[in-house]
Order: C-alpha cells, then structure tokens, then sequence
C-alpha cells in the first residue's frame, strides 16, 4: 500500500510555478529521500501533503485520505518536522509536548509516558521546564522532532531536519529515526547532505524546477548513473611538477588531490584504454581504485542537466 499518494500535483504564486504537477507515490514503510536544489519545491510539496499550502491543482492522499477532504485523518496520520520551530513562548518543552497531545486529544498516564519517553529518547528530559528561547538551536531540533511525534504518527516528514546541526547530534537524530523506521513508520525526509540521503533512503525523489526529474532506488539510480570513477594514486612529487596530461585523460580529469588524479570514466569505455593513455604520458602509477558514482555525483549530473524532467509516474 502506498503511504503517500501525491497525483499531478501543482502550485501558483502569482507567475512562479513552485509545483508542475508533480506525480508518485511513497510506500508505506520506505525510507524516503526528496532531494533537490534550493527552490526545487520540496517545502512546497511537503507543505501541501501537510495541509499548510493548498495545491491549485491535482491531489494527495496520505494513508488512503485525500488531504483537503479528509484533513482531520491524515493530520492524524502524519508528523511534520518543520525547518523552523514556531512555538508559544510561554510554555516550556514538556508543556508544549503535552498541549500537542492535546490537539489529537490524547491525554492521561500513558500520553504523560509518552512524553517523558520522547524527552529520554532526543535527551531533552533535563531541558523539560525550559523555554523554547532558552535552548539551543540543536535542542530546538529535538523538540521539534518530539512534537511531531506525540501522536505516533504513521508518516514521519522531516524536513532538512540537520541543517546546521553538529555531527553527535545527528547521529543521535538518525539513530533514532532509524529505529522509527524499523518500528513500521514511513519516513520522507529532505535534506542537502546527500551522503546522508544515500546512506538512510532506500529511495530517492530528485526534484528540480517544481518537477521530479528522476526517483528510483537509490542503489538502482547508482548503478544506472553512466560514469564510474577511477582514483590514480601517483607520487606527490610528480603532481607537484603540475604534469601536462594528454587531450583524452584531461578530458576525464575531475580533480587532483594530493597524490591522486581522480577521472571519470564513461562506463562504455574500456578500462584499458584510460590505462594505455596513462601508461603512454608516463603518469606513475601506484595504485588504481574503481568506484560507481556516489548519490551527490548523480545529483550534479542530473541537476545540472536542464532538459525536460523524466522520471514521473502517472498517477
Ligand atoms: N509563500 C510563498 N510565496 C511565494 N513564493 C513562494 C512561497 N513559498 C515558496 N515559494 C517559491 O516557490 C519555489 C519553491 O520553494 P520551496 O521552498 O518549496 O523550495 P525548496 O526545494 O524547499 O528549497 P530549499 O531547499 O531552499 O528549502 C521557490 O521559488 C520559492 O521562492
């Protein structure tokens, strides 16, 4: 079953189209990535499938609610994490988790249970009375990541949930959305780091230009990226004579390191061939390392492609 279903989904504001119609659907328990440049219209998107923007047109369902209609269900159903905390700020954390219970009218022992466990898990119990102005921007995360979650919804959206955010924290943060996940919860997330997205999605959108420009497994968008890379480590002190290398190899040449020339290599091309030219110019060889290419080199290369988008599913 699908958790998410957004169909032809578009928005206005004023003459920008931030949504073209936008189409796919999210599995119910996926691991999902919605990746894209600044202004792709991810917040648009996942704003929509919240209720916070209505779409001009098209449609989305959350756990088999349409949004619009069927607000009060699929509210129910989701957890937003938000970039930004809005909160009043005359509650402290644990007032505020417990008035958001509220509004899904959950209350008693066990929702107090709840709570307490939520502050435990993202290490907020002892910023529990504290004011949402008293913390800092990383346990500002948490709370919001706590709120969204008093009513253990179906589907976590969490978006760019570790922008700016020190790298204990976001492990702490991903250890426990991965346990999230494990427990049967559908998780869309957006985030720039997109080792973090290759390493957590085991699905990704790309967006661009309010339009999916490709969505796949995120192995399968890997294997299908038509380059692969070769790291030649060669003597610092020959890279230090800043080498003149041949038409065919500068023409592949994507970086120098230290003490590595790194190519990209067309997958059609043999090996052999990029190891005749280096042999031929006298490049001194050390070692050889071949990868496929990583979630961020598929992102540039698509990205940077300005053609029409492809990828979207009909719905
Ligand atoms: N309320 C609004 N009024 C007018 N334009 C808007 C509004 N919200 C978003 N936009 C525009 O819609 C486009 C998509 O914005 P959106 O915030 O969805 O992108 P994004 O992919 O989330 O970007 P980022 O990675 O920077 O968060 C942008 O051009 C943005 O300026």
């Amino acid at each position: 079953m699908s958790a998410v279903e957004f169909c032809n989904v578009k928005k206005q504001y004023g003459d920008l189209q931030a949504l073209k119609g936008v189409s796919f659907d999210v599995e119910e328990g996926a691991f999902f990535g919605l990746l894209g440049p600044n202004g792709a219209g991810k917040s648009t998107l996942i704003n929509a499938m919240s209720g916070l923007v209505v779409p001009s047109s098209g449609s989305i369902r959350v756990m088999g609610q349409d949004v619009v209609a069927d607000y009060r269900q699929t509210r129910r159903a989701l957890g937003l994490v938000p970039q930004e905390l809005i909160a009043d700020p005359f509650f402290n954390i644990r007032e505020l988790l417990l008035l958001q219970s509220g509004y899904f009218g959950l209350k008693g022992r066990e929702q107090r249970a709840w709570v307490d466990e939520l502050l435990e898990r993202l290490a907020l119990a002892d910023k529990a009375d504290s004011l949402t102005h008293q913390l800092s921007g990383g346990m500002k995360r948490r709370a919001l990541i706590a709120m969204a979650l008093v009513h253990k919804p179906q589907v976590l959206v969490l978006d760019e949930p570790t922008a700016g955010v020190d790298v204990d924290l976001r492990r702490t943060l991903w250890d426990f959305t991965r346990e999230l996940h494990k427990k049967g919860h559908t998780i869309i997330l957006t985030t720039h780091y997109l080792e973090e997205a290759e390493t957590l999605c085991d699905r990704v959108a790309i967006m661009q230009k309010g339009q999916i420009k490709a969505l796949d497994q995120t192995s399968a968008l890997l294997s299908k990226h038509a380059y692969r890379y070769l790291k030649v480590v060669v003597p610092k002190t020959y890279l230090q004579q800043t080498p003149q290398l041949p038409q065919p190899l500068q023409e592949i040449l994507v970086e120098t390191e230290a003490n590595a020339l790194i190519f990209r290599v067309d997958k059609d091309v043999a090996l052999a061939d990029v190891l005749g030219h280096l042999s031929q110019a006298g490049v001194p060889v050390e070692d050889i390392i071949s990868r496929d290419a990583t979630l961020e080199e598929v992102f540039i290369d698509l990205t940077a492609d300005h053609s029409v988008a492809t990828g979207e599913t009909a719905c």
